[in-house]
């Protein structure tokens, strides 16, 4: 089990159902043992580059939500590992196929994209920072849980760098330290029993949401 905050670990068993088709779903089984067609692997990464264009504008916009000194560097962290670090994947695989970054910039958006990102930033916009955050983290956990277990379980070496990057050092370092910014965010503003707030079950159903369209996502991987 992930050592990743309190928080997520009540929201995920909100949402055992969505969690699961998350991150057992076919298209994540198939990197697993290497039958994932390649022409179905590059077609998610492209559109997942264009995802991460618009998760890091969620992640600015967490910069701007935050209270404290410390909220506004664990956010901006995040904004520089996504930028500087994840996208660097998308980049480098695309490229020793021949698709060149530009191309890569310029991928029309599929609407399970959009739809998705824009929920993301949608709750940024017209919520506070705990809306945001609750939008925000299935998809940075979800990645961390898939990429432990496939580091574990993978019986092909196809996707060998994507299980990498996500079971990595760096990927469960931003993990680890998202958990904790959210634990802290929901106590400095709900207080230490949030479970307990009115405002729980809503950030629960952004949660639930957000793990809904990750699977939208994963799905619209397997439809090139
Ligand atoms: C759709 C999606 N969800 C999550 C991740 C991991 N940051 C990602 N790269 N793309």
């Amino acid at each position: 089990m992930s050592n990743y905050g309190k928080a997520f670990a009540l929201m995920r068993d909100a949402a055992a159902g969505p969690w699961r088709d998350y991150t057992r779903h076919a298209f994540v089984e198939g990197m697993k043992d290497g039958t994932l067609p390649r022409e179905a692997f590059l077609h998610y990464l492209r559109q997942d580059y264009v995802f991460l264009i618009h998760f890091s504008r969620a992640w600015a916009l967490a910069v701007v939500k935050s209270e404290t000194h410390e909220e506004m560097l664990a956010a901006s962290r995040t904004v520089n590992g996504l930028i500087s670090e994840e996208m660097k994947l998308h980049i480098g695989i695309c490229e020793a196929e021949g698709i060149s970054q530009a191309e890569l910039f310029a991928t029309p958006e599929r609407h399970e994209n959009l739809a998705y990102t824009r929920f993301v930033l949608e709750a940024g916009y017209s919520g506070d920072l705990l809306d945001l955050l609750a939008a925000l983290v299935p998809c940075v956990m979800g990645y961390g849980e898939i990429g432990t277990r496939l580091s574990a379980e993978a019986t092909s070496e196809a996707y060998r760098g994507w299980i990498d990057t996500y079971a990595g050092e760096d990927y469960q370092g931003a993990c680890v330290a998202f958990g904790e910014l959210l634990d802290q965010a929901l106590t400095r503003r709900i207080g230490a029993d949030f479970q307990g707030s009115p405002r729980w079950d809503r950030l629960c159903q952004t949660f639930r949401k957000a793990t809904e369209l990750e699977v939208d996502f994963w799905q619209m991987g397997l439809t090139p």
